[in-house]
Formats: C-alpha cells, sequence, structure tokens
C-alpha cells in the first residue's frame, strides 16, 4: 500500500496551516462575506440573463445600429448605450421575467433544472426586484442616449416576450413564430438606435433572423422533444412523431432567406458581393434542412442546429464587411479620380438607398390604392 513520507505529510499540514492563518475566515469576516455574496449574486444574475443567448442579441443589436448608421464613422458611444440598454432590457429582464414564469416547468425539464430559480439558488422576490430594476434601467438608457423609438421597441419586446411567447409556450405550437417575432426586434432596435427611424431597408436583418429562428428552433424543439414534453411545452415537433413536418418547415423558411442579400443589394445596403454569400449561405443551411427533411433522424437534426448556429454571425460579418455607405464613399471616388462608371455606381446605390430608406407606411399605404401617388416622406 502506498503511504505518504513524512516529509510530505509535514509540508501539507504547514501549508494548512498557513493557509487557515493567512487567510480570513469566510463568514466572520464581514468583508469577505460581502464579496463573497456579491460574487453569489453577480454569478445568479448572469444565469438569469441566459448568457449566451443574450450576447447573440446584443450582437444583433449592434450590427443593427452599425448598418443604421448608413455612414463609415459609427459613433463608438451610441453603439455602446445601444449594446448596454439591449443587455439591460433584453438579457437581464426579459430573460430573468422568462424563468420567474417558468420555474415549476424548467425545473421539470433536464436542459433547465439547474438554472438559479428551479435550483433555489435566487428568491423569486430578488429575481423580480432584478427583472424590473434592469429593465427600467435599460429603457431609461435607451430613452436618454439614444431615442425613443429604440427605447419603445425594447419595452415593447420585453412585453412580447415575457407576457406573450412566454405564456403562449404553454398553449400552442403558434409560440416559435411569436418567439422568431421577438428575436427579430432588437437588430430593429440597433437600427432605430443609430437613425432614429425605421425604414424598409431596416428590415432585411430583422427578416434574416425572423426566418433564420424558425430552423434553428425546429431543429432544438426535435432534439429535445422529450425535454420539451415534460416541461409541458406545446412544440411542433410533439406532434409529428416522424419529424417530416418539423423538417419541412424548416426548410420551407431557409428558401425565404434566400432573396435577402439580393434585397440587401437593390436597396443599397450591401454591394452585390453580398448577394453571393448569403446565397450560398441559405443554400448551405437549406442543404442541412434537406437532409433533415429526408432521413428525419437526430443526427440530422443536429447537422441543421450547428448549421443555424454557424449561419448567423456568418450573415452578420457579410452584411457589415459588404455594407456601402453613402456620404464618405462619392468623395473618395471623387478625389481618387475613378472612372464615370464607378462613380455612377455609387450614385445609383444612393438612388436605391433614399428609395428604400423611406419609411414602409409609405409603401403600405399606397398599395391598396395604386392609383394614388405614394406619399413622399422627404421634404423637397
Ligand atoms: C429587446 C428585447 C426585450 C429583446 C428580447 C430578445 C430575446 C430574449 C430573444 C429570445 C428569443 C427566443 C424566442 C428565445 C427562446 O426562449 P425560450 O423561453 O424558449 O428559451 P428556454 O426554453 O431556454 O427558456
Amino acid at each position: 500500500m502506498w503511504r505518504r513520507s513524512p516529509l510530505s505529510r509535514f509540508s501539507s499540514r504547514l501549508s494548512l496551516s498557513l493557509f487557515f492563518f493567512f487567510v480570513p475566515k469566510p463568514y466572520t469576516d464581514p468583508m469577505v462575506s460581502r464579496t463573497l455574496r456579491r460574487h453569489h449574486y453577480a454569478r445568479r444574475y448572469w444565469e438569469l440573463s441566459k448568457a449566451r443567448l443574450s450576447m447573440l442579441v446584443v450582437a444583433t443589436s449592434g450590427t443593427g445600429y452599425i448598418l443604421g448608421t448608413g455612414n463609415a464613422t459609427v459613433n463608438l458611444s451610441g453603439l455602446c448605450y445601444t449594446c448596454a440598454g439591449t443587455m439591460m432590457i433584453a438579457a437581464s429582464s426579459a430573460n430573468s421575467l422568462n424563468q420567474i414564469f417558468e420555474i415549476s416547468n424548467d425545473a421539470k425539464m433536464k436542459r433547465t433544472m439547474r438554472r438559479p430559480l428551479p435550483s433555489g439558488r435566487i428568491s423569486v422576490p430578488h429575481a423580480v426586484a432584478w427583472a424590473v430594476i434592469a429593465g427600467a434601467s435599460g429603457a431609461c438608457l435607451l430613452a436618454s442616449k439614444t431615442n425613443m423609438v429604440a427605447a419603445g421597441l425594447g419595452a415593447a419586446n420585453l412585453v412580447l416576450y415575457a407576457f406573450v411567447y412566454t405564456p403562449l409556450k404553454q398553449l400552442h405550437p403558434v409560440n416559435t413564430w411569436v418567439g422568431a417575432v421577438v428575436g427579430a426586434i432588437p437588430p430593429l432596435l440597433g437600427w432605430a438606435a443609430a437613425s432614429g427611424q425605421i425604414s424598409l431597408n431596416s428590415m432585411i436583418l430583422p427578416a434574416a433572423l425572423y426566418f433564420w429562428q424558425i430552423p434553428h428552433f425546429m431543429a432544438l424543439a426535435h432534439l429535445c422533444r422529450s425535454d420539451y414534453a415534460a416541461g409541458g411545452y406545446k412544440m411542433l415537433s410533439l406532434f409529428d412523431p416522424t419529424g417530416k413536418r418539423t423538417a419541412a418547415v424548416a426548410l420551407r423558411n431557409c428558401f425565404y432567406m434566400v432573396p435577402l442579400g439580393f434585397i440587401a443589394y437593390d436597396w443599397g445596403l450591401t454591394s452585390s458581393w453580398f448577394c453571393i454569400e448569403s446565397t450560398l449561405l441559405t443554400m448551405a443551411i437549406a442543404a442541412t434542412a434537406f437532409s433533415f427533411y429526408r432521413h428525419g433522424t437526430m443526427e440530422k437534426a443536429r447537422k441543421m442546429l450547428h448549421a443555424s448556429l454557424l449561419f448567423l454571425p456568418v450573415f452578420m460579418s457579410g452584411l457589415l464587411i459588404h455594407r456601402v455607405y453613402d456620404d464618405n464613399q462619392q468623395p473618395v471616388l471623387e478625389v481618387a479620380g475613378l472612372s464615370n462608371s464607378a462613380s455612377g455606381e455609387v450614385i445609383q446605390t444612393q438612388r436605391r438607398k433614399k428609395r428604400a430608406a423611406q419609411a414602409p407606411v409609405a409603401y403600405s399605404s399606397a398599395a391598396p390604392f395604386p392609383f394614388l401617388p405614394a406619399p413622399s416622406l422627404y421634404s423637397p
């Protein structure tokens, strides 16, 4: 049998005695216990915020802000305020309220049972206080540092997520589509924070997010189907034992994303490179959805989930890399003495951009009455 040498026993006792001599007792020293308590709650707040989901939400809002800026120089403080406001409303408040309403459901699901509320690591009043304070501060931050459109979108989305989507999960499979609207709002919020308005071309990234969420959540719902059933949620996958319908819905929504790259170009948001990139990307995710449709296995559903996780960051990076900003481009081309065709392209882009920059109301109000002139939102 292995025995420790006297020297090793002596040195471990010595290090233990030194440790207890120098390190203050955690629960007797008020300073240390306060630090520990702060650390404990910081971790619980972080968990309540569903950190990974929140990072994604903030990233979409930040991308919306940069796209909505419309010129080369992005106002960094505005971007930071927008991201912080979105983080507070979306992550801290919306996600905390969602978990407060779903304590008993989350406790029954393997995926969620270790969350701070079902596992009893934070009390309900504490979580409610955190959600209210974070939500109100986030809305005030957006209202004071950006504008009321962004603050209003944030507050409305909080209500939609916590008070419409969350209860709907236990009532009807349509919840996934309502959830897709919730996920599509943050980039619109970001755009509104930068530009103070909602225009047609501000809808491209939200549309992508809306359609993208369907294959993403269909894959999740198929993979975690027994967990969702245990939690009492009504997901489409629970009414679809073969997975065929779930996969068909995912595939259909992948195809809806195909025109987005062309629309982004046509409306002057990106260069033509983005059409190619976006088409290749959507065809790749559609291929995984088709494979899931054909085979209906867990393996194929997982592949579609992984493809969806890759899709969004690449799509958003493409939008940012190929975005077209007008006010700095024309002078640069002129100074560089570039050909007429190059500056002609810039003028065309600006025209397209101007057309798409009109608020959607200009189109929708004209649509049922094609004989009426479309109202112009521009002052001459
Ligand atoms: C500005 C603002 C308020 C933005 C909100 C952004 C936000 C929280 C988007 C999440 C969208 C969504 C449907 C998530 C799934 O929640 P789930 O409840 O199905 O997830 P779970 O099963 O893990 O709890």
